[in-house]
């Protein structure tokens, strides 16, 4: 099964699953009732999680101590993958990788040419949402990595969603034929296979060299989506001549800032609370200057047992107070009023590169047939 785009409700032996840590810190392992997993906190044997449903939480009682520690057993998906692959290069985040593929329409209809495939983050969030997906990636090691991990992932299956390919995209271009290092099973008579696509992703050092090779494998009957990712403004600039020279149109470039939204509580406090506040900091303030002088008299006295042995007055310090002194009130305690507010992280994170989009119509010719048809559709509905 593809872990990726199937849903299963139960862990079974095999399985790949995500054990989630914390946000930070999410492990795949592959379930085996032999196995047990080491965290830092304690051991969780596979056997506690078997049977179990998908994003259950698994408490153990660690060593020595009367706490428990804990983990969540997860579903792969392709946003938590990215966040706890294996890199083997740079990769492309979801913030990216989202905003990509809504603006090149990427649905089950579309057929993606992804250069080169990396550490596949990218190629599993296309391999969810795509009709196929044919990805290649030059360099033999991480090729067979990504094979193995496609395989595994379920990628590369019946269906066939996925075709990888080892080449140099800029030397050699994207055509596949029967004697190409490719996870396409070639049929007798095949001779070279059908590619056809109508959206490119191209994340490569230098796109303006492969962006030449696009126009025989590109549809030639519809708009085709291209978008190169690159760090550097120089590598933008080569790409738009390369895109314009090739004919390509519509060329824009864009960075995402993304930052992360916290939904949280908080307390509403009113007047009377705030009142209540400085009355308590000027009491608090006017105890603390007695205490302090009875503090000097006794000394100058010579009375140190009366003064070490003083109690100190008591005040409103320990009880409940709504602007964060005194005793702590848990987020939603239903004693008290709360309204519901976003938190926004300062930082923005995920700009990594530049986005330059472009598009291509090659065939503008009008098609009489298919527009009257389409028409007498219209018309019926
Ligand atoms: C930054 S990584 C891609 C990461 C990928 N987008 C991901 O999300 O995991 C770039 C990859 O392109 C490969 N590459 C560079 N030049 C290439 C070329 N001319 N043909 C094919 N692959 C190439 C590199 O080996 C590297 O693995």
């Amino acid at each position: 099964m593809s872990y990726f785009s199937e849903y299963k409700d139960l862990i079974e032996e095999g399985d790949l699953a995500l054990v989630w840590i914390s946000r930070d810190n999410i492990k795949p392992i592959t379930i085996d009732a032999k196995e047990t997993f080491n965290t830092r906190y304690g051991s969780f044997p596979h056997t506690q999680m078997i049977g179990k449903p998908y994003g259950s939480q698994i408490a153990i009682r660690t060593k020595g101590s009367n706490k428990f520690a804990f983990i969540h057993v997860l579903q792969p998906t392709p946003e938590l993958w990215t966040t706890s692959l294996p890199h083997r290069t740079q990769i492309v985040y979801t913030p990216d990788s989202s905003y990509i593929m809504q603006r090149m329409n990427c649905g089950p209809t579309t057929r993606v040419i992804e250069a080169g495939t990396g550490s596949g983050s990218f190629s599993h969030a296309f391999a969810r949402s795509v009709s196929h997906l044919f990805s290649y990636e030059f360099h033999e090691v991480r090729y067979q990595q990504a094979l193995k991990e496609f395989e595994h992932h379920g990628l590369i299956n019946r269906d066939k969603t996925v075709t990888l390919t080892q080449r140099d995209v800029c030397a050699n271009g994207f055509a596949i034929r029967p004697d190409d290092i490719t996870s396409h099973k070639f049929g007798e008579i095949e001779e070279q296979l059908s590619i056809n696509a109508n959206a490119i992703f191209l994340d490569l050092p230098a796109p303006w060299d492969a962006i030449p090779h696009l126009e025989g494998v590109i549809s030639k009957d519809e708009k085709v989506s291209l978008c190169c990712f690159s760090p550097c403004i120089e590598q933008v600039d080569k790409t738009i001549e390369a895109m314009e020279k090739e004919g390509w149109t519509e060329i824009q470039m864009v960075g995402i800032q993304g930052k992360q939204y916290e939904s949280r509580r908080q307390m509403i406090r009113t007047l009377d609370d705030a009142i209540e506040r400085l009355r308590d900091v000027k009491k608090r303030k006017s105890d603390g200057m007695e205490r302090r002088k009875r503090l000097c008299d006794s000394v100058l006295n010579d009375d140190e047992t009366k003064a070490t042995d003083e109690k100190r007055p008591q005040t409103e310090k320990t009880r409940f107070n709504p602007f964060g002194k005194g005793s702590r009130v848990k987020e939603g305690d239903i004693n008290y009023k709360w309204k519901e507010v976003t938190k926004v992280e300062s930082e923005v994170k995920s700009h990594t590169s530049y986005l330059t989009f472009a598009s291509k119509i090659i065939n503008k010719d009008r098609n009489e047939r298919t527009v009257k048809t389409l028409l007498e559709e219209l018309e019926k509905k």
